[in-house]
């Protein structure tokens, strides 16, 4: 017999399993059980495809008179792609819910709790709380914010430095370190990196895991257009947005690359706040950012960075003429560093991962 914590558990790891490929709707879990029996599982597959509770429930069938269900994110109460999943909970029969987290986007928050008490059905928020919200942070951030979940990722020495001096970088981390890079890729809506990363290192910037998975779009910060060339960025097999300011000559450069989608901001640089919340508008929930040093600069100064993924492997470079993380100027005290909480430190092959955040408030 399971703890309702080890069935909420079961259903987060539905839920976490599907990261990155429901987007712009949230990763769900759902477990139907009675008297510790599995009747029925199930995760929310693609946005538009019926969500978790529905495939628990029918699974479940008829069985599901008198039976639990487990499930990571409030029912959903309004008409979507597909029928309410409180209502259908009610004509299941199922006779209690439990619900990690409530969906804090206003126009749904407690309706589907609403719905299950009034027909009587018997309902417990928050068993697992602080991991529901946790694995849904981006989806959350978007609902709230209407801008994208930014991460910013950076591989770097020990001493911290992305490069040597001549901008030698290949390469710093491990291959497993590399290839978690390709598993974040596949989770996120769209990558970002710097015209000074594409003509230094002509990245893909696409999704290469031995399992497959989905390629970000691909989004390059060019403020005059000066990438002209046969750059791998250029590629037809995946969509590719160029951001560039008042003064850029878009209409040549469409002529050149006439698959590539131009973002021209109104201004005589490019303003991250504006652009992000243009990417917004596009449905780009969640952002990878591959730097370089500048692009992050910017991130930092703006303070529009969510998370850091920061990749460190053990060796030193030394010197000051070598590339250092992040670019641009340095606070005059240190009291004005920008602090965060670390919430993640994990070895990755030979190197660490440290995943950290701005603290709150
Ligand atoms: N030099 C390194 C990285 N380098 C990161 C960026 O500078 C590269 O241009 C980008 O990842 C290349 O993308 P690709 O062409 O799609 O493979 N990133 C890493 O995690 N470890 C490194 O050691
Ligand atoms: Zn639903």
């Amino acid at each position: 017999m399971q703890s309702k914590t080890e069935w909420m558990e079961l259903a987060l790891q539905l839920a976490k399993a599907t990261e990155g490929q429901t987007s712009p709707n949230p990763s769900v879990g759902a477990v139907v059980v009675k008297d510790g029996i599995i009747l029925g599982m199930g995760s929310h597959l693609q946005a538009g495809e019926a969500h978790a509770e529905v495939h628990a429930i029918n699974q479940a069938g008829d069985k599901a008179k008198g039976a639990e269900i487990y499930v990571t994110l409030e029912p959903c109460a309004h008409f979507g792609k597909t029928p309410p999943c409180a209502n259908l909970i009610v004509e299941s029969g199922i006779k209690k819910v439990y619900i990690a987290c409530v969906d804090p986007n206003p126009q749904v928050a407690g309706k589907g709790i609403k719905i299950l008490e009034q027909a009587g059905i018997e309902v417990e928020v928050g068993i697992k709380e602080t991991q529901a919200i946790l694995l849904n942070r981006k989806f959350f951030h978007y609902m709230e914010k209407k801008r994208p979940y930014v991460t910013l990722k950076a591989a770097m020495t020990l001493d911290g430095k992305t490069a040597t001096s001549t901008g030698d970088s290949k390469w710093i981390t491990s291959k497993e370190a590399r290839e978690m890079v390709h598993q974040s890729r596949h989770q996120h809506d769209a990558i970002l990196v710097g015209k000074e990363t594409v003509l230094k290192d002509d990245p893909q910037l696409t999704t290469r895991l031995p399992q497959g998975g989905k390629n970000p779009i691909r989004i390059i910060l060019d403020t005059h257009l000066t990438i002209k060339g046969d750059y791998q960025i250029f590629s037809r097999d995946v969509p590719t947005w160029i951001v560039c300011t008042q003064e850029a000559d878009v209409k040549g450069h469409k002529e050149l690359y006439p698959h590539v989608e131009f973002i021209q901001l109104p201004t005589k640089t490019i303003e991250l706040a504006d652009l992000l919340a243009i990417l917004g508008e596009r449905q780009i929930q969640s952002l990878y950012v591959e730097g370089g040093q500048t692009v992050h600069a910017s991130f930092l100064k703006e303070q529009l960075a969510d998370e850091y993924h920061w990749y460190i492997a053990p060796k030193l470079l030394g010197g000051q003429d070598a590339r250092s993380v992040i670019g641009g100027i340095s606070p005059l005290k240190m009291d004005e560093a920008t602090d965060l909480d670390i919430s993640e430190i994990k070895e990755v092959g030979q190197d660490i991962l440290v995943v950290a955040r701005p603290k709150k408030g």
